[in-house]
């Protein structure tokens, strides 16, 4: 049996009396692309802060990474760990050219790496989302939304992660950039590295998922397969159903 490289254990995070996260656990194998549904509010992008203390840890529970807590680890620790992120907004320097924000991720985590090597990660990161090599030097502000979403994946990948959370990477894309995304996750997957993607468009996580949580209020209601996951008339009524309204 394969061990899991990502293990979340009775994790939850409490805002007052909001229970935002509510006991959750999950294993995530190597190399899977590990689905997260639930409506608005339902405590997605906060798993994935308590993950990864940006910017804060969990109340209570437990994240291991190849068998190993990170619990005692900073935010940085984490990400040299191997688990990176992206974010809802791409947070772009809107005043840097493309590839220096990449350089900025990558020197931010390593600052004593040498400058060669930086660049070479950050070219390597923008090889791997296709972003187009003449694109390198474009101010990053100036660029569409989807180009903007590649860097902000290349700044993750050029850490050279083990597990890369993705949130809602298809928010806001056609449905032809969505379709693009979608390669570029499966790209990731197949470059030897474990995802989990936090989206709210069904079509593409049930395309890519091979396993799929849904969260609704803080709490787990459906995990396993993508199909049964979505056919279960609990997880219907508190997302799905509302999702198709
Ligand atoms: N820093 C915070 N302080 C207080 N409450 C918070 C904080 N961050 C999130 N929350 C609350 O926790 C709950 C879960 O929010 P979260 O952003 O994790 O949901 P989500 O499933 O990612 O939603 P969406 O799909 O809209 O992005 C919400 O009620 C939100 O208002």
């Amino acid at each position: 049996m394969v061990d899991p490289i990502l293990s979340v254990r009775g994790v939850a995070k409490h805002f007052g009396g909001l229970k935002a996260v509510n006991d959750v656990s999950f294993d995530v194998l190597p190399q899977q692309i590990f689905g997260i549904a639930g409506p608005n509010g339902s405590g997605k992008s906060t798993l994935f802060n308590v993950m990864t203390k940006v910017p804060f840890g969990p109340t209570k529970g437990e994240v291991r990474l190849n068998g190993k807590s990170i619990m005692g680890l900073s935010a940085h620790r984490i990400a040299l760990a191997g688990i990176a992120r992206t974010f809802q907004r791409e947070n772009v320097f809107a005043s840097l050219s493309a590839i220096d924000n990449v350089v900025v991720a990558v020197e931010s985590h390593l600052p004593n790496a040498p400058f060669a090597e930086q660049i070479e990660r950050a070219e390597e990161a923008l090889n791997l989302v296709g972003f187009p090599a003449n694109m390198h030097n474009s101010p990053a502000g100036s660029l569409p939304i989807f180009y903007r979403k590649q860097l902000m994946i290349a700044s993750a990948l050029a850490l050279q992660p083990k597990v890369l959370l993705l949130d809602e990477p298809a928010s806001s894309l056609t449905g032809p950039e969505i379709e693009r995304m979608k390669q570029i996750i499966l790209r990731v997957r197949d470059n030897g590295m474990t995802v989990v993607l936090i989206e709210h468009v069904l079509g593409l996580l049930m395309e890519v998922s091979d396993q799929l949580l849904v969260l609704d209020q803080g709490v787990m209601i459906g995990k396993g397969d993508p199909i049964t996951v979505t056919r279960d008339p609990i997880v219907i009524e508190a997302y799905l159903g509302v999702a198709h309204e």
